[in-house]
């Protein structure tokens, strides 16, 4: 397996692209580290296949290098770097078993028979297809087809990563999670450099060490699943990441003073100083209602299970929150506050406010 550096990347379709609007790629600067679970997450047309396709070789990048170990890669064709890739569909032949299935990228590289054995019937066990292995792959459920597509990706140990282009589309949603989980076993068992590519973020959450969030061609936030939650870089983090998204609020700021409809409310520390368009962003976790400077009128509210989401209107805007217990009547005027450590200022989308005793 090997670290992977995308370094100074970009890409366009165009023949002479000029202006940032024509890249797909704007300017991708990345490590994946040797080992690593990684997820790839945005919402369709972000530029991922893009960006797959660039470390697989079936594309050249307009500018820029792929590091493979620090070797450069960047023109070298699909079939000499030695990478597995697991697309949406299941890849495999349907009239072989699933043992010569498993087998084939094996025996291909001319590996013996002994060793195949022994590495086919390590993943067909860890896939849980052991019980499968002298059926043909034809009568096989989608999801046990998918498992060898998987298992064809897996069973190399000379691949410098594998790649999964949303694997589990095919799948019946009752065993994404099984799957999923699997996956994730999976990793912890070869500890291969793995890339899972999604726009679910329950997928990439429950799969990932690291998250890397893409939009519009750029990378806007690499972290775990639990500081995409807790501290959002980028308002496109906090709308797409969570359920419901963080409310993203107009805000006015005059040194420390931060206001939100006219009522001073408190951030998790110093802001930034600079020109751009301002928000305030806080999750509706952290909205808290009975008490606090702010007033605002129940109008809508959804009771989704373990809770409800109460959105409120106050002044001109309209603040979502998550409570807990009993259902205020819609009208109702309640005091309503945000925790400030968990209250953030944006500016042109990117984070701006800092946190109390340090700089992030
Ligand atoms: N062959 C192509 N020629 C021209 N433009 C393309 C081509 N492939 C992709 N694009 C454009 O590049 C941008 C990024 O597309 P890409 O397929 O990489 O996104 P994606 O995040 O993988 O989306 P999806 O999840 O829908 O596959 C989009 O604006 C898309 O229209």
């Amino acid at each position: 397996m090997a670290k992977i550096t995308l370094s100074n990347l970009r890409h366009s379709y165009e023949a002479n692209p000029k202006t940032d609007q024509d890249y797909a790629l704007k300017q991708i600067d990345l490590d994946w580290d040797d080992g690593g679970a990684y997820a790839l997450l945005g919402p369709s047309g972000c530029g991922k296949t893009t960006l797959l396709n660039i470390i697989s070789g079936l594309l050249t990048p307009t500018q820029g290098q792929v590091l493979f170990d620090g070797r450069d890669v960047t023109h070298l064709p699909p079939d000499k770097r030695e990478i597995a890739q697991v697309f949406q569909f299941p890849v495999i032949y349907d009239t072989m078993t699933v043992y010569d299935n498993l087998a084939f990228p094996l025996r291909n590289r001319g590996m013996d028979e002994a060793t195949v054995k022994q590495r086919v019937t390590s993943i067909a066990e860890m896939l849980e297809l052991g019980d499968a292995l002298n059926r043909r792959a034809a009568g096989l459920s989608p999801d046990n087809k998918q498992k060898i597509s998987m298992g064809r990706g897996l069973v190399r140990e000379d691949v410098n990563v594998i790649m999964f282009d949303e694997p589990l589309t095919v799948i019946d949603p009752h065993l994404k999670w099984k799957l999923r989980s699997k996956l994730k076993e999976l990793h912890q068992r070869v500890r291969a450099t793995m890339i899972y590519v999604t726009h679910d973020q329950t997928e990439a959450l429950t799969f990932a060490d690291q998250v890397v969030v893409m939009d519009a061609g750029e990378i806007v936030q690499i972290g775990t699943p639990v500081e995409l939650f807790e501290r959002p870089a980028h308002i496109f983090v906090g709308h797409f990441i969570g359920s419901p998204g963080m409310n993203v609020l107009p805000c006015d700021v005059q040194g420390d003073t931060v206001r939100f409809e006219g009522v001073e409310v408190a951030i998790e520390g110093p802001v930034k100083s600079g020109e751009g368009d301002l928000k305030l962003g806080v999750r509706p976790e952290y909205v808290s209602l009975g008490d606090g400077p702010l007033r605002g009128e129940v109008i809508h509210v959804a009771d989704v299970g373990r809770h409800n989401v109460i959105d409120l209107r106050i002044g001109q805007s309209q603040v979502r929150a998550i409570a807990e217990g009993a259902v205020p009547p819609i009208g109702q005027v309640m005091a309503v506050a945000f925790r400030h450590d968990k209250t953030r200022v944006y500016r042109d989308g990117h984070i701006v406010s800092q946190p109390a005793g340090g700089a992030v």
